[in-house]
């Protein structure tokens, strides 16, 4: 197979939100390559988490990647606002742009912003292929693994087949996995192919967070070693 880098995302939902930028630089400091900030908007979840102003006042406290996974019902809203305050990665819910989503895609690239796609368990994995082999493809496809809006879920091992499917079409893509990753579910996520590994509690509820990220990454890097 070939591979694509791990990037190991700790879920800052997880995190002491009144000690944001400290818990940021303590992921960074432990290894994490990227932070995984949740965005939901009360609607297309039922949990109301953070928005621009969180990111915005994040942003003067760290260079780190930012992988913005938003959980609204109205993206295409989110894009001026999430530019500005500087997101790195922004994955939109395929459910809420079945529409819009070149529009969208474009204009997520207008503004320097990595766009990146999300399914829910319930969707089928078919309906992100012609975002991805668009004329301005997504650059990573987020596959849910437990219902989107709450973290410390059971993660649901019949995703993988979509995270087989998408690996095997599509060898370089970035595929990340979100929810219920941790020691004891790595090792069926990095074997599907997935390489971009979002963590919660998993990570912030270890004694050493540290060896939490060190374990994800080793599982991948044995899945994939071509990377
Ligand atoms: O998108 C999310 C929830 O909708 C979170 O990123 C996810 O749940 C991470 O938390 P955990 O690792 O604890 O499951
Ligand atoms: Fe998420």
């Amino acid at each position: 197979m070939v591979g694509v880098s791990p990037k190991i995302a700790p879920s800052m939902l997880s995190s002491d939100f009144a000690n944001l930028a400290a818990e940021a630089k303590r992921m960074i400091d432990l290894g994490a390559n990227w932070l995984h900030m949740d965005i939901m908007d009360g609607h297309f979840v039922p949990n109301l988490t953070i928005g621009a102003p969180v990111i915005e006042s994040l942003r003067k406290h760290t260079n780190a990647y930012l992988d913005c996974h938003l959980m609204v019902t109205n993206p295409m809203d989110y894009v001026d606002q999430m530019a500005k305050a500087g997101a790195s990665g922004f994955t939109f819910h395929v459910e809420v742009a079945k529409e819009n989503w070149q529009e969208l895609v474009k204009k997520i690239k207008s503004t320097g912003m990595r766009p990146g796609v999300a399914l829910k368990p319930g969707t089928p994995v078919e309906q992100v292929y012609p975002l991805v082999e668009g004329t301005d493809p997504v650059e990573m496809v987020l596959v849910m693994t437990v219902e989107p809006g709450f973290g410390g879920q059971k993660f649901m091992p019949n995703m993988m087949d979509k995270v087989r499917a998408l690996r095997n079409k599509y060898p370089t893509l970035d595929i990340e996995v979100d929810g219920g990753l941790g020691p004891s579910t790595i090792d069926a996520a990095a074997a599907a192919g997935a390489n971009c590994i979002v963590a919660g509690s998993s990570v912030f509820g270890a004694p050493e967070p540290g060896d939490v990220i060190s374990l994800l990454r080793a599982s991948v890097e044995k899945a994939q070693p071509s990377t």
